[in-house]
């Protein structure tokens, strides 16, 4: 890989031992991949921020690096909620270490809101074919893909490197001619939000790594392509997928009909959804938000639950940037006894390892929590995870359940 004169001297160490072990792990990989040299990013996501997924190991070599970051940095879900961390009964030494992986991590400059939903950030702006060097899965295919933005799959060290540096190696994802679709997945009857995450899971696990375009009945809102990119990257590792007529490589680069072609069946995604009869009858938790809630997506959560009461334990993860902004949808969440919480998620937190079923909208969520957090996952519509929170239950006047 060409490197230049700049460069060299950080590789031999001339720019301090954190520069110098940054640019090794790229040029490590930039030599795997074949990279011809570094090209410059916009940004960096970095994931492994969850003391529950990095542990000590990753804590002490966080917290060794020295120096600052080149270009707008920001953090994945930690483990638990910084400012509330109690709420979802963290212990006191779980929350000292994520306290201590987050600090070490701003102190290198990146920003500490945990999310992986960057791009709805206010000053995190991503747009059509930056490079970028994300590393959580459901943002990297969603900056892929609906954005057109360039990133590979990093991992957190990687991503943490390019971030130091400012740079990554050139491959993969980065160059045009590894982002034509590979495989045509044509799905022929209507679909509707969760059916985008039954969609995305079974897709995954038919597809791998494969780049597919897909040929749909009905034009995906912005929320449901989140939410089928996020359980294919999970079910699957996809990191780019494009949509005819929707996505922006799809409906500016005008791709030819790949050899390989697959037809998924309504009845493939109806089996996603008979979860529950399978895994576990009796969800004794509700989680939404995987990824992380939009604004709309708070909103229904907000409508749903107006003038009920949960029955069950029910967690809505969003950005703080988002809860911030929409202080009267957190509200009317929190009135039904449902807790809005932020930094963290269902899948990196410690808390949802306590519970044995748990219900989710989620694909990706579907596909993680046996694995992750140790809980049979059920399949709804966010709609269905109300229900089930709320047990139909409506809140007698006077505030009173
Ligand atoms: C589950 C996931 O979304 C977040 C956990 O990763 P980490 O703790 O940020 O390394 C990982 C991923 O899919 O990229
Ligand atoms: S909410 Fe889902 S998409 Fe976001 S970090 Fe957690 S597991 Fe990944």
């Amino acid at each position: 890989m060409y490197l230049t004169k700049e460069e060299e001297q950080i590789l031999n160490g001339e720019a301090g031992e954190t520069l110098r072990q940054a640019i090794e792990i790229l040029v490590a990989l930039g030599d795997i991949y074949g990279a011809d040299s570094l090209i410059p990013i916009k940004s960096a996501q970095i994931a492994g921020v969850s003391y529950k997924t990095i542990g000590d190991a990753g804590l002490e070599w966080i917290s060794d690096l020295e120096g600052q970051v080149k270009v707008p940095s920001i953090l994945n879900p930690a483990g638990m909620d910084l400012e509330d961390w109690g709420r979802l009964k963290i212990s006191p030494e779980f929350a000292e270490k994520q306290k201590a992986i987050v600090q070490a991590y701003k102190k290198l400059g990146i920003r500490c809101e945990c999310t992986c939903t960057p791009y709805t950030l206010e000053g995190f702006s991503v747009g059509y074919g930056d490079h970028l060097a994300w590393s959580e899965s459901s943002a990297i295919s969603y900056a892929n893909s609906v954005i057109g933005a360039r990133t590979n799959r990093e991992g957190g060290p990687s991503a943490l490197s390019a971030a130091l540096l400012g740079k990554t190696a050139n491959y993969g994802f980065h160059l045009e001619e590894n982002r034509t679709p590979e495989v045509s997945i044509r799905v022929e009857c209507p679909l509707k939000e969760s059916d985008y995450g039954a969609l995305g899971y079974v897709a995954g696990k038919i597809i791998g790594s494969q780049v597919p375009i897909f040929r749909l009945k009905d034009a995906p809102e912005k929320d449901e392509l989140k939410t089928l990119g996020a359980a294919m990257a999970a079910s699957g590792a996809v990191a780019l997928y494009h949509v005819e007529g929707v996505t922006p490589e799809a409906c500016r680069l005008g791709f030819e009909e790949p050899e390989e072609k697959i037809i998924i069946e309504r009845s493939q995604l109806d089996e996603v959804y008979e979860s529950r009869g399978r895994a576990c009858k009796e969800p004794e938790l509700i989680t939404i938000g995987c990824p992380h809630c939009s604004a709309v997506e708070l909103k229904k959560a907000a409508e749903l639950l107006k003038g009920k009461a949960v029955s069950k334990e029910t967690w809505i993860f969003t950005s703080r940037e988002l809860a911030n902004r929409y202080p009267e949808y957190v509200r009317s969440i929190e009135e039904s006894g449902a807790k809005v919480v932020c930094d963290t998620c269902m899948v990196v937190s410690p808390a949802t390892n306590s519970y044995s079923c748990v219900m989710v909208n989620s694909g990706k969520a579907f596909a993680y929590l046996p694995g992750m957090c140790g809980a049979e996952s059920v399949y709804g519509n966010m709609e269905t995870c109300i229900e089930e929170a709320t047990g139909g239950k409506r809140k007698k006047a006077g505030g009173s359940y």
